[in-house]
């Protein structure tokens, strides 16, 4: 059987004249057609206080049900986070299926979840979303078929019958899972930091570019070499990241650091699901330099900005050294490459202004960086090697006392290996 075409209409609050309000309905239309749901129309209103019982005012639901009927919408998707009894008075008044921006998103995050730690996020926020709305998703599936939403897939539909109390145990198991994949995490991130490598990492929203850079960094400057490390998966819809991805990254000179890249942003991020991917979040907080990146070509791409660094605020992350990536530049048509203090305009995708990026990146985490000569015995060739290998090498003179190295390390191969340094 064809799936029902689901046909939507939009419904905002404008509380207190927000002035990315009109942005963050344009955006519910593209988080519904990430879910394959056509957008056929869209009813705002402006308030000071929303409505406790039905979220918009009484006259506002009475217009929502008649162009509801008149467009021949067969769902509506309201922009913000419902209470469960606004849900159910929503329904039971307009006799039709209300989901909430919430729900849209969980349900992107479900489709693009691949490792088993993503899925398992998802997994509890979707729960725990769920758990106060037991009531009213039940009513609501008995009266209503097919469409978006979790709770209308095979498997939502097993998790419906579950009670609240077998809801709870099942978030309690799967935070168990969660905790123990995350440790294995952390013990990694731990065994990276004791390689005391600058860790610098992408972040934006949704669909800036971030995994393109990643991937035009890797061919360049990757440790294991132009093809060693694996390429992260880059695409044109929304959320296609959602697990942290490492990638070592070597410079000619020997520098290395560590480039992340993870999960996108996009307004009002549902609290479960910040709560839920803190973990995945946290790589963020503990980077040493961040690399904002923007898509340039948006026209409401301040918007953006603002957008990502609130959310950074919401999950803790300030005072992080930071540097704007303008990407898409190609489709903005201005000059690139261009580099004006901590920003750098380029565009990813056709590889133009990396190195550029690149030289912002080197100014910012290679700070501790020291220049100097060192006379090395020669039955200490180990630290020659480690040297050439970890160090920018200038110079090498073979003397009668050992080799002569002129050269640039960091600080603290600088101490380790100071009784060879000449002053
Ligand atoms: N024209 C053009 N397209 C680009 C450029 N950089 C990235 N893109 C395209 O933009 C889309 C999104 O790129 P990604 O790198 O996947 O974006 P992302 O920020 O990682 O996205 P999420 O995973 O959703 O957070 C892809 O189709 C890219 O090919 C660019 O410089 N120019």
């Amino acid at each position: 059987m064809e799936p029902i075409q689901q046909k939507a209409i939009l419904v905002g609050v404008n509380l207190n004249n927000q002035p990315d309000f009109e942005y963050s309905m344009e955006e519910l239309g593209n988080l519904a057609e990430a879910c394959e749901v056509e957008v056929v129309g869209q009813l705002t209103q402006n308030m000071e206080r929303v409505n406790k019982s039905h979220y918009i005012g009484t006259g506002k639901v009475e217009e929502l049900g008649g162009l509801f009927r008149g467009l021949e919408a067969n769902l509506i998707i309201f922009n913000d986070e419902l209470s469960p009894s606004q849900l159910r008075n929503l329904e039971a008044d307009l006799e039709c299926k209300v989901i909430d921006r919430t729900i849209l998103i969980l349900d992107i995050f479900e489709k693009r979840a691949k490792t088993r730690e993503a899925q398992l996020q998802v997994e509890v926020a979707q729960l725990q979303y769920m758990l106060p709305r037991l009531v009213g998703l039940r009513e609501s599936l008995g009266r209503q078929g097919g469409g978006v939403g979790m709770h209308n897939r095979g498997s939502g539909e097993t998790r419906l019958e579950l009670d609240r109390r077998r809801i709870e145990e099942k978030i309690s198991a799967l935070n168990k899972e969660l905790e123990s994949l995350v440790f294995q995490r952390q013990t990694q991130r731990k065994q990276r930091k004791k390689n005391e490598l600058p860790v610098v990492s992408l972040v934006g929203y949704t669909n800036a570019g971030k995994s393109t850079i990643m991937n035009a960094m890797l061919e360049a400057y990757s440790a294991a070499g132009p093809t060693g490390e694996k390429a992260v998966f880059e695409k044109d819809m929304l959320f296609a990241t959602l697990e942290t991805s490492v990638r070592s990254i070597q410079l000619e000179d020997h520098k290395s650091f560590l480039l992340t890249d993870t999960v996108g942003f996009v307004s009002k991020l549902p609290h479960h699901l910040v709560k839920a991917f803190r973990s995945t979040l946290e790589e963020v907080s503990e980077a040493d330099l961040l690399i904002h990146v923007v898509d340039y070509s948006n026209p409401k791409y301040e918007q953006l900005i603002r957008i990502t660094e609130d959310t950074l605020k919401d999950i803790g992350v300030t005072d992080i050294p930071t540097i704007f990536a303008y990407n898409k530049c190609d489709l903005a048509g201005v000059d690139i490459p261009e580099v004006k203090e901590k920003s750098v305009y380029l565009a990813a995708k056709p590889r133009i202004g990396m190195t550029e990026l690149v030289d912002l990146i080197r100014s910012s985490v290679f700070k501790d960086y020291v220049t100097c000569e060192m006379l090395i015995p020669y039955d200490r060739g180990q630290v020659v090697s480690y040297l050439n290998e970890h160090a920018s090498i200038h110079a090498t003179e073979y003397e009668n006392e050992g080799t002569r190295l002129s050269l640039e390390c960091r600080l603290q191969d600088f101490e380790k290996y100071r009784e060879y340094v000449i002053e």
